[in-house]
């Protein structure tokens, strides 16, 4: 009975670490990384009752598993043989008992484990999350999403079985070991040992077994990793493979990815199906050698003395009791090379997370200034800046816009537009020069009062799966629905809204999959003008909409910069009429710099030159 559960719990364990999500944990390393527990054990400090009480029962399951063999060999020994009814129906009520009072300690055993083990995990999440969000953007640039999105919940997910199937759960079976182990040498040495034999067996095959299933495993894991990637790509990118007819040729590569996980998962099978006979087998040996020993030594006895002449020889209720005991025995030691992978795999895990944790990439945030009023006036001093190292992206760049004018960048693609206005938020740092606003050095304000008084609106919108009230609050409490709806009206986009089935309550899929381009655009007008930014930056969008839409979003950009400092990567003839100043970037530099019909007048000039190129009579941008 108890090996026909523990197949069971076993068969349980067989199948291989599924999901991942990409990159599971690997299972290098060692099992038992002291300052790591350590610090995964820092986040059991809040639930120390759960883990005390977890340990305690896990002690008191492995001492009352103990009494089923102690009763049955007195049940045996004292009431069956000894021919006493009574005493073995008090035995029987005993062993349920036992039975009952196992049950649901084991029953709050597992719960504790787990909430323990789910409780430690939500915390480190809420963590990660928080620290994930304070990274700066150059992070985002070198760790593919992917990755991040594996640490905050597959990896963490290894963490908590760190708890239900890991470090309690061994030291509840090793426990259990050495109390079956001590009990069969206390009751008989000679037999102990006998029957035990083949032990060094089992351990020196549960290790090999140990070691091929950790390879494995992390191949398993690594397939999973591919076939997530292939899928989450392939879904994302239907439309392309829909567009240009390529089923047929994905289908053939999702075949062979699908293939490597099926040979990865029989692979980690195969070394169960060779383990457990093997076990199966050492079991067996141990039980031959219990019968023939202790009946030896039984009939020895016997011929020696009769049978309740010698209280101290071997009786069956012993025997039968060995046969208990080696049961209990095997269970966990079969079960122990999965539990210290899942140990290791927790810790990899740990490690993992806690590199993410560690970094220390958030922008450094020394400023104090946040003034009541800011006026919007921006200097560029001879600013130098790289991403990396010394490949200056910017060169000597120079440049003042005053409060409440326009500056128009153009430029090639690639010539430094993007950078020029990322390096304004504070997303990077500059290498060389300084940048002012309003006088102050911009990393002398608090970079939360710098972010919150300059409103970026990129070309790419990005809209949440929320409300469009909400995806334009940003979830910020003091914005009201009646700012959100006077600033859609401002930049005419409230009839489109409220045509929408629920209005400001419309929720938006996906990334704003249901909403068009120019609605899309229209929404992140609105977020940037309920914001009521001093400064306004603003990276036109290149994608053509209709002529109805282009208008909207002409009305909206002009609403948008009345009585603001702007700065726009231009790409609408009109917002390059209309700026006070022009730059025009080239490699990093600037070219020119001027109104323009100033720069229209420099024969030969690169403007004039990007002017004949990008714009048609009709005014309306061409991407470039
Ligand atoms: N995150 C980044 N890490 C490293 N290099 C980058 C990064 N972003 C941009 N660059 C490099 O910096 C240079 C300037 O890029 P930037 O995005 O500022 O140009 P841009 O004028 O805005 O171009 P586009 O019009 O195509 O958006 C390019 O050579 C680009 O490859």
């Amino acid at each position: 009975m108890a090996k026909e559960k523990d197949s069971k719990n076993s068969e349980s364990k067989v199948s291989p670490p599924a999901g991942g999500g990409g990159g599971g944990a690997t299972v290098t390393g060692k099992a038992f990384d002291w300052k790591l527990l350590k610090r995964v054990m820092h986040y059991v400090t809040p639930y120390n009752r759960t883990f005390v009480i977890a340990t305690i029962l896990t002690i008191f399951l492995a001492g009352v598993a103990l009494l089923q063999p102690i009763l049955i060999q007195i049940t045996l020994d004292k009431y069956i043989l000894g021919n006493n009814y009574n005493g073995l129906v008090f035995m029987v009520g005993l062993m349920l008992a036992q039975l009952v009072v196992q049950t649901i300690a084991q029953y709050y055993q597992t719960y504790s484990t787990n909430a323990l083990g789910q409780s430690v995990i939500r915390d480190l999440r809420k963590d990660v999350f928080n620290h994930i969000t304070s990274l700066r953007l150059r992070y985002f640039d070198r760790t593919p999403i992917g990755m991040l999105i594996t640490r905050t919940v597959s990896d963490l997910e290894t963490i908590a079985d760190i708890f239900s199937e890991g470090l309690i759960s061994i030291m509840g079976d090793l426990l259990l070991v050495i109390a079956v182990i001590g009990y069969m040498l206390w009751q008989d040495w000679k037999l102990a040992l006998i029957t035990l034999i083949p032990m060094p067996f089992l351990f020196a095959s549960t290790y090999v077994f140990k070691e091929a299933i950790k390879s494995s495993f992390q191949e398993v894991r690594t397939q999973v990793a591919q076939l997530n990637t292939f899928l989450a790509e392939h879904i994302s990118g239907i439309s392309i493979i829909q567009y240009f007819a390529r089923e047929e040729q994905e289908m053939r590569k999702f075949v062979d990815v699908n293939k490597k996980y099926r040979d990865a998962n029989i692979r980690s099978n195969w070394y169960y199906s060779i383990f457990f006979p093997v076990v199966e087998i050492l079991f067996a040996i141990c039980i031959a050698l219990l019968v023939w020993y202790g009946c030896k030594r039984i009939l020895n006895d016997q011929q020696m003395h009769t049978l309740s002449a010698s209280p101290d020889g071997i009786t069956p209720g012993v025997i039968t009791g060995f046969i208990v005991l080696l049961n209990m025995l095997f269970r966990p030691i079969r079960q122990l090379a999965d539990k210290f992978n899942t140990l290791q795999m927790g810790m990899v895990g740990a490690d993992r997370i806690f590199k993410v944790l560690d970094t220390d990439d958030v922008a450094p945030d020394e400023g104090k200034l946040a003034p009541a009023v800011l006026q919007g006036d921006i200097q560029f001093n001879n600013v130098w800046f790289a991403y990396n190292d010394e490949n200056w992206v910017l060169k000597d760049i120079s440049f003042h816009v005053k409060p409440g004018e326009t500056l128009a960048l153009v430029g090639a693609t690639g010539a430094g537009k993007s950078s020029t206005i990322n390096i304004l938020n504070r997303f990077y740092d500059i290498g060389k020069g300084d940048v002012k606003v309003d006088g102050h050095d911009i990393r002398e304000y608090s970079v939360d009062y710098l972010r919150s008084k300059i409103a970026t609106v990129i070309q790419d919108v990005f809209l949440f799966t929320d409300t469009i009230g909400n995806n334009i609050s940003l979830n910020r409490d003091d914005i009201t629905r009646e700012q959100i709806i006077a600033a859609a009206k401002d930049v005419g986009a409230h009839d489109f809204i409220e045509r929408l089935p629920g209005g400001y309550d419309y929720n938006v899929m996906e990334r704003g999959s249901t909403l068009s381009a120019g609605q899309a655009q229209l929404i992140s007008f609105i977020r940037a003008l309920v914001y009521d930014p001093a400064i306004l930056v603003l990276d036109e969008a290149t994608s053509s909409v209709d002529t109805e839409t282009e208008l909207l979003i002409q009305n909206a950009i002009n609403k948008l910069m009345q009585g603001r400092t702007a700065i726009v990567i231009a790409h609408r003839l009109s917002t390059i009429q209309n700026a006070d100043k022009i730059i025009v970037l080239d490699h990093g530099e600037i070219k020119e710099m001027g109104t323009h019909q100033q720069l229209l007048r420099i024969e030969g000039g690169y403007y004039r030159k990007l002017y004949d190129l990008q714009f048609n009579s009709a005014g309306i941008a061409k991407s470039i």
